[in-house]
C-alpha cells in the first residue's frame, strides 16, 4: 500500500517539501538561539569551510563515477567538473585564513580574497548547472566520441579558466586584484551590494529555469540540482541582508550552502542505492535464467551437469547416486494435432509434476525437447525405481481435466533408471546409460520404467 503511495510524483514532492523544510528549520533556529557572531565558535567558520570543501570533492567524484558508469548520463560532467572546481577554488579560501590551521582560529585573514574566490565558485558552479541543462537537452547530438570528448574538454577547460581567474583577481596578482569587501570596515563594498551580488542571483535563477526547464524535474537528481540553486541563491540573499562579514549573515549564508551540498549528496546516495538495487535484481533474473529452462521452470542441462560432477566424485554403496530419464510417449502427436502451444503446456505441466515428485536436494532438469532427467541424490536403485513407477502412475493418472486443460489427453511417459554406486563414473556415462533403457522402454511398448543392466 505504502509503496503504491510513493509515485514518482509523491516522492518528488515529499523531497521537495523535506528539503525546504530543512532551510526553514535551520532559519528559525539560527535566528532564534544566535544574536550575534561572538557568540559563535570561531572554529564554526573554518570548520565549515573544510566540510563544505570535502562535500564537493565528494559529490564531483560521485558524480564523475556515475558518468564512468553509465555513458548515458554524460550529461552530468559539467555539474562534476563544477563541483571539482568548486571543491579546488576553495584551498585559495582556506589559505586566505592562515590564522585557522594556528592556534588563533579567530584571528583575521583575507576576507577580500575570501570573497572573490566565493564569487569564483558561484560563477562555476551556476554556469556548469546551465551547461549540464544545456548538454541534457542536446544530448541526443552528444553521442559521439568525438563530440563526447569536445565536451569533457571544454567543460574542464572553462572550469580551470574560471579558477584561474579567480586567482588572478585575488592578492595573489596586484595587477587584476579587485576589492569586493573593504578592508578596514570589513563590509562589503558598493560593487559587490548594487551590482555583482544581484548579477549572481541572476545567474542562479538562469540556472534554474534552464534546469527546469529542460528537465521537467523528472527525478531526484534534477531536483537535487534544482534544490542547489535555490539553496545558493538563498545564500547570497542572506548575504545581502547585512553588509558586514562579521555579521551572522556571513557565517549563517555559509551553513546554508552546505545544507545544500548534504541536499545534493542525499541525493547522489539514493541514485547509487536506487541503481544498485536495479542492477542486483537484473543480476539474479539473469542468473536464475542461466541455470533454469524458461519453459518447464526446472533446471537446465548446464545446472544439471555442474551439480551431477560434484555429487558423482563421492558416490557410493551407502550414498548412491540414481538417475531417471524421462521421456513423454508420442508427443510429436500431440504437437501436430493440438498445436506447439499446447505442446508447450504439456511440458510445462510435465515439469511441474516432476519437480513436486523430487525432495529439495534432488535435482529435476529438462534436458532436451520432450526429455527430463531427475537426478536423486543417496538414493539406491530399488527406491529409485519406485520413485520412477510412482512418477509413471501420477501422469497416466491425469487427463483434461484434472491438469486443467494443460494436457489435452492422458498422456504417459518411458523411463530409464541407472544408479551409481562407484565414484568417477561421468555424467555423460550415466545418461546414456539411463537414455540405453529409456529407449528399451520406448521398444517394449512405451508407459513403462525400465532398468539399466
Ligand atoms: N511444443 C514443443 N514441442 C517441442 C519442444 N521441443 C521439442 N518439441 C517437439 O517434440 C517432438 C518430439 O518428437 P519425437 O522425438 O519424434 O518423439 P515422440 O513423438 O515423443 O515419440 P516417442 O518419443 O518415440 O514416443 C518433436 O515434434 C519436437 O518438435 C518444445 O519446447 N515445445
Amino acid at each position: 500500500m505504502f509503496k503504491r503511495m510513493m509515485t514518482p510524483f509523491t516522492k518528488k514532492l515529499i523531497f521537495t517539501l523535506l528539503s525546504l523544510s530543512f532551510f526553514l528549520v535551520l532559519h528559525l533556529l539560527f535566528t532564534h538561539h544566535f544574536k550575534h557572531p561572538t557568540q559563535l565558535s570561531p572554529m564554526l567558520y573554518p570548520g565549515l569551510t573544510i566540510l563544505l570543501m570535502v562535500l564537493h570533492l565528494l559529490i564531483a567524484c560521485l558524480l564523475f563515477m556515475r558518468v564512468y558508469c553509465d555513458s548515458k548520463r554524460f550529461y552530468l560532467v559539467a555539474i562534476a567538473s563544477g563541483f571539482m572546481g568548486s571543491a579546488l577554488i576553495m584551498t585559495g579560501t582556506l589559505a586566505s585564513f592562515p590564522a585557522w590551521f594556528t592556534n588563533q582560529a579567530a584571528g583575521g585573514g583575507n576576507y577580500n580574497d575570501a570573497a572573490i574566490f566565493m564569487l569564483f565558485r558561484h560563477i562555476i558552479l551556476a554556469s556548469m548547472c546551465s551547461c549540464t541543462a544545456l548538454f541534457y537537452a542536446l544530448r541526443a547530438r552528444i553521442d559521439g566520441t568525438i563530440m563526447r570528448l569536445t565536451c569533457f574538454i571544454w567543460v574542464i577547460g572553462a572550469t580551470l579558466l574560471l579558477m584561474t581567474l579567480g586567482y588572478l583577481y585575488s592578492s595573489y596578482n596586484p595587477m587584476l586584484s579587485v576589492m569586493l569587501i573593504d578592508e578596514y570596515s570589513l563590509s562589503w563594498q558598493a560593487l559587490w551590494q548594487n551590482k555583482i551580488a544581484y548579477l549572481m542571483i541572476a545567474m542562479w535563477f538562469a540556472s534554474l529555469a534552464l534546469i527546469i526547464h529542460f528537465s521537467h524535474l523528472k527525478n531526484l537528481l534534477w531536483l537535487g540540482l534544482a534544490i542547489l540553486c535555490v539553496g545558493d541563491i538563498g545564500t547570497l540573499i542572506i548575504m545581502l541582508s547585512d553588509p558586514h562579514t562579521n555579521s551572522l549573515a556571513w557565517f549563517y549564508s555559509r551553513i546554508f550552502e552546505t545544507v545544500s551540498a548534504l541536499i545534493i549528496l542525499l541525493v547522489l546516495l539514493c541514485d547509487v542505492f536506487q541503481l544498485y538495487q536495479r542492477s542486483y535484481h537484473k543480476y539474479q533474473i539473469s542468473y536464475h535464467n542461466s541455470l533454469h529452462d524458461t519453459l518447464s521452470g526446472l533446471y537446465n542441462r548446464r545446472f544439471l551437469f555442474e551439480h551431477a560432477q560434484h555429487a558423482l566424485k563421492s558416490a557410493s554403496a551407502e550414498k548412491p547416486v540414481s538417475f531417471v530419464l524421462c521421456d513423454i510417449d508420442h508427443f510429436k502427436q500431440i504437437n501436430d494435432r493440438y498445436g506447439h502451444l499446447q505442446g508447450d503446456k504439456v511440458i510445462n505441466f510435465i515439469g511441474q509434476l516432476l519437480l513436486n515428485a523430487v525432495r529439495s536436494h534432488d535435482v529435476a532438469a529438462r534436458t532436451g525437447g520432450e526429455e527430463f532427467v531427475l537426478m536423486l541424490n543417496g538414493t539406491s536403485n530399488v527406491n529409485a525405481m519406485n520413485i520412477a513407477h510412482r512418477i509413471k502412475s501420477q501422469i497416466a493418472g491425469q487427463d483434461a481435466r484434472s491438469s486443467q486443460g494443460a494436457l489435452p489427453k492422458p498422456v504417459t511417459m518411458s523411463m530409464g533408471v541407472y544408479t551409481v554406486t562407484e565414484a568417477n563414473c561421468t555424467i555423460e556415462e550415466c545418461l546414456e546409460r539411463a537414455d540405453q533403457a529409456m529407449y528399451r522402454a520406448k521398444k517394449e511398448g512405451r508407459n513403462r520404467v525400465v532398468n539399466y543392466h
